[in-house]
């Protein structure tokens, strides 16, 4: 497929290629299912299946809520759609819908912790649709409808409402309402306007339109103020073409015929339709300080550069992420749905609807803290025209949207388990954040406030050339990659990356004209370590990681990711013999474990392989340190096989040794020891030792060896379920990351981030 470039001016960028890729590698899709009970031994299969399983059964034969704490049900919700009205895209049919679908699954997982299965229903008949849904109400918690056309939609979920005892939730009508009218809330708040005047114009009648206005009505709205459009223009009183009762609700008595006309003198454009349905010159004859909410996807009405080339009074919003102010519904799904499953709310009803929208409205106007900053594009947003609404990443979504909900459905009688505590709900539902994409959003966040120059050393291989364009194209810096043109250009053909995008350099090391240069740069270092000044020659022009090395430690670029075709220690010793410790550090591996709710940094991953207490104190303060910078306050266990003594031995001995060093050092960071790790791990087997000095559970764990660390945080990764990232390399001069062999483009482009951020 031809290469086109979905970019935009915002930096996020990608070829056709690179979507289908992404789709296409690993597991083809987006989702698979896990189970969460053990499933090895005779007993747990007893247990999970045949006989066991028959008791669950009988108490939910007995008492249909038990369904909620015996099975998946109370966390799970499906995606069903017909296709019918995919995106803005129109009727592509069930089977094309599958990727959004799958998309608005692992949003739920992403930001709610909402388990969420898709489900493609291959009719276009309303009857036929309603009947393979009703049925289905035993398996889910909630039912999510997405991407029916209107009116189809509007009867479908009228009638799953009436019939099915869980929440049925179309969310292009009241997500997209529902983000819309917290977008507006403040977009009226900093332009002064009142509610009772403003006039407002929708174009676009179908699911989206008809559910944004009801909503703003409902809100207070007059009903001759709103005008609504469709592909036939102005709806008013006594059309007939193209009409239903739906849209008929809302025809008003006016003069205006066309979208145009309807936007003379309009305070809002609300645009639920297609791609450059507003033109410039209708964006011309609105309101003063005019409030334009362009949200077709993937394309909006207009693009904010249109608007702000004709005038810049106007607040604008898209449906994009690229682009300031964006309202999607993402914003509102995953956590309408988290507060209703956490209270078994039979509904999502108005009550619920507009506690979320004030809820996100009243966060948008709130100061932005430290921790939260880094979630949001460059600069720390303040409530203003270009930020009327949270950004999808916002940590604090999770912990204040869903609780208004929730109260909003005990409040309307909705609730069949009520909250009794909101406090520790609410912090029940920070730790349900994915904190490897909170992490790793920090350090992209911080590394695109100042973007680096990245050398992709091994720049010949197809992995590195994609993460190289996606490192670019998510506006992260400028990638070099290491390797002869032609051949880096074949393998970016292969790859279906345009490597002729600005931002991206291919440089061959052998006709650089820095050759010399960096052969005496190197010589002066290694001479004395047997190397012949040839020896350096043949280093520099041969191995790109020799150049790639020399190139960030003469300043020529700021930072490399290297490794995927080599072995960790060759990489290694190339960096050390180009780079130098930074003046009074330790280089060290330092790997990022990260489960649900939990993130811990292990030490030393990489370099020493069996330290001595002196040693194994200078791994707890480089470890220290690369946590602060990355934002968590150091908890350190110096582990070992025993704890505070026992059973005593060798190695143990070392570690406490290396504790008493810390103590004579006097670090500023909490750190005990010896201890085991389900010790630093686990409160209730740490309270056994009232005196250890450790405030809570250990987010940094040091190793009393190489091979302990590098056996932990492997077995972590295959057995535990847990993401580990690393091992990073600190305590460098100049920062350089090296992968494992075999390491995915998207690995590459995380490690380059962390590159780039420097975490030492
Ligand atoms: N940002 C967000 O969160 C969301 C955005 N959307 C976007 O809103 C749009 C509509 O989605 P949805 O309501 O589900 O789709 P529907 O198919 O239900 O409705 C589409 C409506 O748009 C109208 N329309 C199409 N082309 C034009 C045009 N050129 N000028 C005026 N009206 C036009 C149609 O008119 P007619 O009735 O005459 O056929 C119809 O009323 C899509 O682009 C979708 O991506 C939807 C949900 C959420
Ligand atoms: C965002 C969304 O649901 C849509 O565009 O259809
Ligand atoms: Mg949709």
């Amino acid at each position: 497929m031809v290469a086109t470039d979905k970019s935009s001016k915002s930096g996020v960028s990608f070829t056709e290629q690179e979507a289908l890729q992404f789709h296409q590698q690993g597991r083809p899709g987006k989702l698979e299912i896990n189970p969460t009970k053990p499933m090895a031994t005779q007993r747990d299969l007893s247990l999970a299946y045949s006989p066991g399983v028959a008791v669950p059964v009988k108490a939910i034969a007995e008492d249909p809520t038990r369904a909620f704490d015996y099975t998946t049900r109370g966390n799970l919700v499906a995606v069903i759609s017909n296709g019918s009205a995919i995106l803005g895209l129109g009727n592509l049919g069930a089977l094309a819908s599958k990727p959004v679908m799958e998309g608005k699954a692992v949003l739920f997982k992403r930001f709610a912790d909402v388990d969420s299965i898709d489900l493609e229903v291959d009719t276009q008949n309303v009857d036929e649709f309603v009947n393979s849904v009703r049925y289905l109400g035993p398996s889910f918690g909630g039912i999510n409808l997405e991407d029916i056309k209107a009116p189809d939609c509007f009867i479908i979920e009228q009638r799953l409402r009436e019939i099915m005892d869980i929440p049925v939730f179309h969310d292009d009508q009241h997500g997209t309402a529902i983000i819309a009218a917290a977008g507006l809330i403040n977009a009226f708040h900093l332009t002064g306007r009142d509610i009772k005047d403003v006039r407002i114009v929708c174009n676009g009648a179908g699911a989206a339109g008809i559910a944004c206005i009801e909503l703003v009505k409902a809100m207070g709205v007059p009903h001759e103020n709103v005008l609504l459009c469709d592909t036939k223009g102005v709806i008013y009183q006594g059309r007939e073409e193209g009409m239903n009762q739906w849209k008929s609700a809302h025809a008003v008595e006016t003069d205006a015929r066309s979208l145009y006309d309807a936007l003379k003198g309009a305070d809002v454009f609300l645009g639920v339709s297609v791609k450059g349905a507003l033109t410039e010159d209708m964006v011309r004859v609105m309101a003063p300080n005019p409030i334009i909410f362009a949200m077709a996807n993937p394309d909006p009405e207009i693009t904010p550069e249109e608007v702000a080339a004709i005038r810049d009074d106007a607040i604008m919003a898209t449906g994009r992420s690229d682009y300031p102010n964006q309202v999607n519904n993402v914003l509102g799904f995953p956590y309408i749905f988290r507060g209703a499953l956490d209270v078994l709310a039979t509904t999502i009803n108005d009550e619920m609807k507009v506690a979320c929208a004030e809820a996100l409205a009243k966060l948008a106007r709130e100061e932005v803290p430290d921790e939260v900053a880094a979630a949001y594009r460059g600069n720390r947003p303040k409530f203003g025209p270009e930020y009327i609404i949270p950004v999808p990443f916002d940590p604090r979504l999770i912990s204040t949207v869903p609780p208004a909900v929730a109260q909003a459905a005990m409040d309307s009688g909705v609730a069949r388990r009520p909250i009794v505590d909101m406090d520790a709900y609410r912090n029940q539902l920070s730790a349900r954040r994915d904190p490897v994409a909170g992490t790793l959003q920090r350090i992209f966040s911080k590394v695109r406030q100042s973007p680096k120059r990245v050398v992709f050393a091994e720049g010949e291989e197809e992995p590195m050339i994609r993460a190289a364009a996606s490192f670019v194209g998510q506006g992260l810096g400028k990638a070099i990659l290491i390797g002869r043109d032609d051949e880096v250009r074949e393998a970016a053909k292969e790859a279906g990356v345009d490597i002729d995008r600005p931002g991206i350099e291919i440089l061959n090391a052998r006709l650089s004209n820095r050759n010399m240069d960096y052969a005496e740069f190197l010589y002066a270092r290694l001479q004395r370590a047997g190397y012949l000044y040839r020896d350096c020659q043949r280093l520099v022009n041969n191995d790109r990681n020799y150049w790639g090395a020399i190139m960030v430690a003469r300043g020529d670029a700021d930072a490399m990711v290297t490794g995927i075709t080599r072995n960790y220690s060759v990489v290694l010793d190339t960096v050390r013999n180009c780079i130098d410790a930074k003046p009074g550090h330790r280089v060290i591996g330092v790997s990022l474990a990260l489960s649900r709710g939990r993130t811990v940094l292990v030490a030393d991953t990489a370099v020493i392989d069996m330290p001595t207490s002196e040693e194994l104190a200078d791994i707890a303060e480089e470890a220290a340190h690369v946590a602060r910078r990355l934002g968590y306050e150091p908890r350190v266990a110096m582990l070992a096989y025993s704890t505070f003594g026992h059973p005593p031995g060798e190695r143990s001995e070392r570690v406490q040794e290396a504790v008493k060093i810390l103590d004579r050092r006097r670090v500023d960071f909490e750190y005990d020891g010896e201890m085991g790790a389900d010790v630093a791990l686990n409160p209730d087997k740490m309270a056994a030792y009232p005196f250890c000095r450790l405030t809570g559970p250990a987010n940094v764990l040091v190793m009393p060896a190489f091979h302990s660390a590098s056996i932990s945080t492997k077995m972590l990764q295959e057995l535990g379920g847990s993401t580990v990232i690393g091992p990073l390399l600190v305590g460098l001069d100049k920062p350089v990351q090296i992968l494992t062999i075999g390491a995915k483009d998207s690995d590459i482009v995380n490690m380059a981030a962390i590159a780039a951020y420097n975490v030492t």
